[in-house]
């Protein structure tokens, strides 16, 4: 298989796409199956799609493709809702199984959302919990028995630095915690093994490298022997053992499907499914090795040719994620001005440039053009236009 295949993606003209960590491009394949979700599905079968085009079965059927990239076997994925709502099902979760311990351990490179979920959670259940962020680094030495569960991302969205997920679940399984991993940053950026590694929960969005879309939905691993146990915190009639029986109680569905809440975003979800056809017949093993070669040659580059940029992520590559980040005391208005030159990146306050890796959709000629521009942009200084200084909305 050779890579890139920028065939099944739309990339509009002039553009350098360094933020499919952020937000994926349109797959050629989810236009296409999208236009027929609308038209032949809602538009002609109408109810009867629940069905007749299996909406019902695709939370469960989607799940799988992505199990499939992340070393979970079949049946133990699920779509639905935000990676928000997932990581507050599986820590509630996670805490129910350890209700003798009252510790979260998280890390402050861990996604801020993430924090706040468990923030939320633990206030709700008023039991006395306490949520301890340490440093990355740290996460190890705050393991002691007062542990429930571990609670990381395995990438850090600024840095790009990557935990090692085998060693720390094994020292949150010696220390009786339970482990969560956000796999936010990793599902179709990195071969994992979920299986492997023995985690008990994994979550994670397909809106960045899995390129389903905005608000495409999230995806949530149970390990197997666990998922006909754990107790939803969230109980909606989707994960019911039996939704279309109307019973007035709640009872489990009997594996995965518990992790369902509502009704899942059959749209998104086609859309998705469709995406996730631009992963057949490459693995994630040589995703990985070409996106260490681009990321290789871009840090070279930019720092051959950039020296006012300052590396901010681990310079092993085995350390890192598929993202490279750079300091710059001007990031935010250097980076619009890459914008309007056609080179997309993002800004990480307070000072952090962010480029993703994304090996379906990019190759060396990309990076070292982008890299052209990017020295363009700090030689002239065109960062200091006022037009670039107004911050969006949105970064
Ligand atoms: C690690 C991590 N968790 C969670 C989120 C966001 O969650 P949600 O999909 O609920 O917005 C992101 C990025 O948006 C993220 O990087
Ligand atoms: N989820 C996002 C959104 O709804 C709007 C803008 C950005 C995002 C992101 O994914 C941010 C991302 N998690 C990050 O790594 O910063």
């Amino acid at each position: 298989m050779t890579l890139p295949r920028k065939d099944l993606f739309h990339l509009p003209e002039g553009v350098i796409y360094l933020d499919g960590n952020s937000l994926g491009p349109l797959p050629r394949a989810a236009v296409t199956r999208t236009a027929a979700a609308l038209a032949d599905e809602w538009g002609e079968m109408l109810i009867r799609g629940w069905n007749d085009a299996d909406w019902i079965g695709l939370p469960a059927r989607v799940g799988d493709r992505i199990g499939a990239l992340v070393g979970a076997p079949a049946g133990s994925v699920v779509m639905g809702d935000t990676l928000s709502i997932k990581v507050y099902q599986a820590l509630a979760a996670a805490l129910e199984m350890r209700s003798d311990r009252r510790v979260v351990i998280s890390d402050s490179g861990n996604f801020p959302t993430d924090l706040y979920m468990a923030q939320g959670l633990l206030d709700t259940l008023g039991r006395g919990h306490e949520l301890r962020v340490v440093a990355p680094e740290d996460v190890a030495g705050a393991l002691d028995d007062t542990v429930a569960a571990v609670m990381l991302t395995e990438v850090d969205y600024r840095t790009g630095s990557r935990h090692d997920m085998g060693a720390i679940t094994r020292a949150a399984h010696d220390a009786g915690a339970v482990m969560i991993w956000d796999l936010a940053h990793s599902a179709g950026a990195l071969p994992v093994d979920l299986a492997g590694c023995g985690c008990e929960f994994a979550v994670g969005c397909t809106y960045k490298y899995l390129n389903g879309g905005p608000g495409a939905p999230a995806f949530i691993y149970v390990r197997p022997d666990l998922a006909g146990t754990v107790r939803p915190a969230l109980q909606g009639w989707m994960g019911h053992d039996a939704p279309f029986a109307f019973d007035l109680d709640y009872r489990p569905a009997p594996g995965i499907e518990r992790m369902r809440v509502g009704t899942p975003p059959v749209l998104q979800l086609s859309t998705l499914e469709a995406a996730l056809t631009a992963w057949d017949g490459v693995t994630m093993e040589e995703v990985r090795a070409a996106s260490v070669a681009l990321m290789e040659t871009f840090i070279e580059a930019v720092e051959r040719r950039c020296p006012g940029l300052e590396l901010a992520s681990p310079r092993d590559p085995s350390a890192r994620g598929s993202q490279v980040s750079f300091r710059f005391a001007e990031g935010y208005a250097a980076m619009r001005a890459l914008i309007d030159r056609g080179v997309i990146g993002d800004f990480r306050a307070p000072d952090i440039m962010r480029f993703g890796f994304t090996p379906l959709y990019l190759d060396e000629a990309d990076v070292l053009a982008a890299v052209d521009v990017i020295a363009e942009v700090l030689e002239t200084e065109a960062w200091r236009d006022s037009a670039y200084r107004t911050r969006a909305r949105v970064t």
